[in-house]
């Protein structure tokens, strides 16, 4: 009896230990002070403000670049429960050219992370297709929306307003610290990424550490170089100008215009304004400080604009509010490293004509998510990083699929002197007005609603057929037959080289690829 009694009370003093322990953790866990997770870092930050001013601060996650791909990163691990520290270069509200337009296939993605309400209270503006223009021609290119939720389409907004809604709804979540400074290296230590140094805004060089870094700092990246192996190419630049009060002939659809000597592309981004993307093939563009570039725009470009358009788009030249950026493409070829990963335009870029940066991006963003959700601790960087491979894998399908195409309808669309190539931009645009599954099935991969890779190539060839069938019918002549036999040339020659870019096999067979086996199962 008396040792039934001993044996009650240590049992009760055991679970009372236990109880007051779990209280007291818990309270030092609410207020932001949780246990060391490593012997050389003190700090654990789990609040919004001690975070940012402690040298060498810890988190699950480190996010280098708040842009479309890191606010969006970030709210989403930080729903996942990660402590996520995001840095980022400038938090006031990005004024920009780019990233205006988000296909429907990329509000499908903001859906699954439930970022959809970013594109709520910014005046964005619905859009439900294309409308293509060639030589007083045109055709509209509805996309197939049907089958989807009502509020599916295409947006477009002013990308700071898209960026700010975005980094506000991660920085509300009380797991996410968001920073502003400017990351100047990555830590390594035996091979391995640490964490990052960086600057804050005051000046302060600051370091912090995580099991996992990701780089987000966009196309100008600084940090990719030692993630992998960057092979940038710049076909062109566009040109930007904002049209006020500018009736579409087409509301509510983006209009590309098939002009000499490469396309214009017009959208709504807000109820008054819209768009106007110039792309001007080459190096340079005409100087804008000697009126060069005004001057080109209104005796270039100004007479090949749909008649509906041409005063406010000479106007919106005459106000002189012009701005140019590069279009850069560059196929992913990351170096698998521990500790670290690229994601968004730091990873991979592909023409802007289709507007397909930010699907991408949001569709990658739902990969990883898949892939880190099982995981919680991500403490073993290399077995982590040999996991993490198979990312670069799985969103080869649908990130290689938008970028093919991106980067082939930019050359088939561009004028050329040559005589293949004006038979294969007329066929293309023959094609898409046929109507039915040839305007849908494209439009499908364009917009990122069924972004399928043999659905591309049988779009592409099937258009290039198309224009031999039109030369060699009724009756093929030797100059005929041989413009032909070059426009299939033309068109391989146009294709493959991006798909061997991108990767042959991680873009049609992904179970190819080893790493594609260390993804589980649901992922796939
Ligand atoms: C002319 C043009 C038009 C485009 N139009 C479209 C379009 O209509 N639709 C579309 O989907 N895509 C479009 N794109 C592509 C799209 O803009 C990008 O794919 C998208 O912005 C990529 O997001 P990101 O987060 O990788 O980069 P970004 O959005 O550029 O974000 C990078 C962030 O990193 C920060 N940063 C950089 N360096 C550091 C550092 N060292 N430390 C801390 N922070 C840092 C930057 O300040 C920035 O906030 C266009 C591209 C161009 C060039």
């Amino acid at each position: 009896m008396a040792d039934s009694s001993v044996f009650g009370w240590i049992l009760c003093s055991v679970i009372t230990l236990v109880a007051l322990c779990g209280v007291v953790l818990r309270r030092r866990k609410q207020k932001g002070i949780s246990v060391n997770r490593t012997k050389t870092v003190n700090i654990v930050l789990t609040n919004n403000r001690e975070c940012g001013s402690t040298e060498g601060s810890h988190a699950d996650v480190i996010i280098v670049g708040a842009g479309v791909a890191g606010s969006a990163l970030a709210y989403t691990l930080g729903k996942d429960g990660r402590q996520v520290h995001v840095i980022e270069r400038d938090l006031t509200e990005p004024d920009r050219i780019v990233g205006e337009f988000l296909q429907p296939g990329g509000y499908l993605k903001l859906m699954e992370l439930g970022l959809e309400d970013c594109v709520e209270g910014i005046d964005a503006q619905q859009a439900f297709g294309y409308a293509l223009f060639k030589d007083g021609k045109h055709t509209r290119l509805p996309y197939p929306l049907e089958k989807f939720h009502p509020d599916v389409s295409g947006r477009g907004f002013h990308n700071g307003l898209f960026i700010q809604r975005m980094r506000g709804k991660s920085a509300s979540l009380p797991n996410v610290h968001l920073e502003q400074g400017t990351v100047t290296s990555l830590l390594e230590e035996k091979g391995i990424i640490r964490g990052v140094k960086y600057k804050t805004k005051d000046g302060r060089e600051l370091t912090a550490f995580a099991p996992l870094t990701i780089v987000c700092d966009g196309c100008s990246s600084n940090l990719r170089r030692s993630l992998c192996n960057p092979k940038v190419d710049i076909p062109s630049y566009f040109v930007g100008l904002v049209l006020e009060n500018c009736h579409l002939p087409y509301s509510n659809y983006g209009h590309v215009i098939l002009s000499d000597p490469s396309p214009i592309v017009f959208y709504k981004f807000s109820s008054t304004e819209v768009r106007c993307l110039v792309d001007v093939p080459g190096k340079r563009v005409p100087s804008i400080a000697s009126g060069e570039m005004a001057s080109y725009l209104k005796t270039v470009v100004a007479p090949q604009v749909p008649p509906e358009i041409y005063d406010s788009f000479v106007a919106a030249v005459n106000k002189g509010n012009i701005r140019t950026m590069p279009n850069r493409s560059m196929p992913a070829s990351p170096h698998p490293t521990p500790g670290a990963l690229l994601m968004g335009d730091a990873l991979n870029m592909r023409n802007a004509l289709t507007g397909g940066g930010m699907t991408v991006a949001l569709s990658d963003i739902v990969v990883l998510r898949n892939l880190l959700r099982p995981l919680r601790d991500l403490n073993d960087a290399p077995t982590l990083c040999k996991y993490l491979e198979s990312f670069y894998t799985l969103r080869k399908p649908v990130a290689s699929t938008i970028n093919t195409l991106a980067d082939a309808l930019y050359k088939v669309f561009c004028a050329s002197p040559d005589q293949a190539r004006k038979e294969m931009r007329q066929a293309c645009f023959d094609y898409l007005s046929l109507g039915g599954v040839f305007s849908t099935g494209p439009i499908s991969l364009l917009s990122g609603l069924n972004p399928r890779p043999l659905s591309l190539v049988l779009h592409f060839f099937a258009v290039a057929i198309y224009g031999v069938g039109r030369l060699l019918l009724p009756f093929p002549s030797p100059k005929r037959i041989w413009i032909g036999a070059r426009l299939i040339s033309g068109a391989s020659g146009i294709i493959f080289p991006i798909i061997k870019a991108e990767g042959v096999r991680q873009m049609f067979f992904p179970a190819m690829v080893p790493a594609y086996y260390r993804a589980p199962p649901l992922v796939k």
